[in-house]
């Protein structure tokens, strides 16, 4: 027969959350900021489809960033075949930017936007990759539009006994115009997940109906790595050369693209990932795909 699982346990502010390292921040905006934000990003932000092994990702994405006085801007690393061109920050966006910054403490200089169509969008469970993340800063998501729930998920490696013991699971409602913090360590031992919430319209709360359903969520990032304006060399954090002055010409494809892969895979399964060891070197890929 096969086992009842219960439901993961609902957490919100005040709660532990992950390993304790993340926290949830209602109302992050002003309200009349909150009110327009919306429906201004819709307009404002050029919103892209972006492709994964060869298919669609289920939600719409945009990224934006500081780009600085000779035209180099942060690059954000992950596993896609394809990345949206970084746009300068859209106005409505600088604004969140800098009610994020003020709560965060630190600065963000990029940010992943999504806009979630329906109930039927979602991202599939993963741990963000550091590479490029500024070390020791913290991931922020806005929320804005309809409640969806983060779904954290504790790695396999992490779980006592045979494969199929259940590894706990927490739900953490993110509603409209407020904030959750990834901390670092979460991030490490823990899966995230933005699931799927295709319950009939009768059963969800007014929460999660409002803007027809539609959510957008920013994911704002502090990243030490960078491509210089013409995007043929790279630096920093997660590059090979660490300086503006240094910076070499980027790679496509394999075996390095390959490599960084890898890595992130790593990342993704390993809760004692050794971050010196597998990302220190640096790589200078940009896509992981050859040129076709
Ligand atoms: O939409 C969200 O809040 C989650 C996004 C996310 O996990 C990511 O961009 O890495
Ligand atoms: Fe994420």
């Amino acid at each position: 027969m096969p086992r009842h699982t219960p439901p993961p346990p609902t957490l919100g502010p005040g709660d532990k959350i992950g390993e304790g390292d993340c926290e949830i921040v209602l109302d992050i905006l002003p309200p009349d900021l909150a009110d327009i934000a919306f429906e201004n990003m819709r307009k404002e932000v050029a919103w892209n489809v972006m492709h994964h092994r060869g298919g669609e990702v289920p939600r719409l994405v945009a990224v934006e960033g500081d780009v600085a006085a000779d035209g180099s801007f942060p690059i954000y690393r992950h596993p896609a075949d394809e990345s949206p061109a970084l746009r300068p920050f859209s106005p409505t966006v600088s604004l969140i930017r800098e009610h994020v910054q003020k709560a965060l403490h630190h600065p963000v200089n990029h940010v992943l936007i999504q806009h979630y169509r329906s109930g039927a969008d979602y991202i599939s469970e993963h741990s963000d990759k550091t590479i490029d993340v500024v070390r020791g800063s913290r991931v922020v998501n806005v929320s804005l539009g309809a409640q969806r729930a983060m779904t954290l998920r504790l790695k396999r490696d992490r779980v006592d006994g045979e494969g199929g013991a259940r590894r706990p699971a927490q739900k953490i409602p993110l509603p409209h115009n407020s904030m959750f913090i990834l901390g670092l360590e979460t991030n490490s031992k823990w899966l995230h997940a933005i699931n799927h919430d295709k319950r009939p319209l009768h059963l969800k709360t007014p929460e999660e109906r409002f803007m027809n359903g539609e959510r957008i969520s920013l994911t704002f990032r502090n990243i030490g790595t960078f491509l210089t304006a013409d995007e043929a060399r790279i630096f920093g954090q997660g590059a090979k050369a660490k300086t503006r002055e240094t910076a070499q010409g980027v790679l496509r494809g394999t075996p390095e693209g390959a490599k960084l892969l890898a890595g992130f895979g790593k990342e993704n399964q390993q809760s004692e990932f050794d971050w010196e060891g597998v990302y220190g070197e640096g790589s200078n890929v940009l896509h992981f795909t050859p040129r076709v």
